[in-house]
């Protein structure tokens, strides 16, 4: 038996196909869960994948957060369950408060989409353990909204708790604070990061690289060969 890992589908949501592709090629069970699924049907870990949720209306994520799924999401998510922001799911977690800090519009303006060299900072959480620590690793990256913020103060702290899991290499594509690609939560198991690992886990697909995969063998460890 292998573990349910639930994949959330809002409206406006693209990259969910992916992401269960990605899951399925893992060795996991992907399970489709839907904006309105207050049940998320026994699922073992969850993965908040990329788009433009509700339309990136108001600010993107600020609807989704209230959505009936993002009710159980949260209380199952500070109950421990491993819960994986992709870009937009990113943009989720830092609105439901999951996730400290905010995203803002990519200090140039533009929708940027590219390849994307990252280092691993932190490969002690649920979705980077089949990482090492310090390694470097290169996925896509697409949005507008990929500029990440927080005071001081949450700054100094997620640095100094080892927080922040993965930091921009060879330029900063969006005005991130101190180079900040993503982070996690302090007991490991909710991550968000803004570039998207589920586009990079095939070879002969895009660069045909599979730096991607990792996240997902990861949790496949933890919620199966633990
Ligand atoms: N690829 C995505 O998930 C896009 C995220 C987001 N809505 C943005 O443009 O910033």
């Amino acid at each position: 038996m292998t573990a349910r890992v639930g994949v959330i589908t809002f409206p406006g949501t693209l990259d969910d196909r992916d992401t269960q592709r990605a899951v399925r090629i893992a060795g996991l069970e992907p399970v489709p869960l839907w904006h309105r699924d207050k049940d998320l049907k026994q699922v073992d870990a969850v993965v908040l994948p990329g788009g433009f949720s509700y339309g990136d209306y108001l600010r993107a994520g600020a609807i989704s957060r209230f959505s009936p799924v993002m009710e159980t999401v949260i209380e199952q998510a500070r109950g421990g369950m491993p819960v994986l922001g992709i870009c937009n799911g990113f943009q989720v977690l830092t609105e439901t408060h999951l996730l400290p800090g905010a995203m803002l519009r990519n200090n140039h303006l533009h929708f940027i989409c590219r390849e994307q060299k990252l280092r691993v900072e932190n490969a002690d959480t649920a979705w980077t353990s089949d990482y090492e620590a310090g390694q470097e690793i290169s996925v896509p990256l697409k949005n507008i909204d990929g500029r990440y913020v927080a005071d001081e103060r949450t700054l100094d702290e997620l640095e100094a708790e080892g927080r922040v899991a993965f930091r921009y290499l060879d330029g900063n594509p969006n005005g991130s604070l101190r180079d900040i690609a993503g982070i996690t939560n302090a007991a490991g198991n909710v991550v968000g990061l803004m570039p998207h690992p589920e586009h990079a886990v095939e070879p002969g697909v895009g660069t045909g690289r599979t730096d991607g995969l990792g996240f997902f063998t990861s949790i496949l460890k933890k919620l199966v060969n633990a």
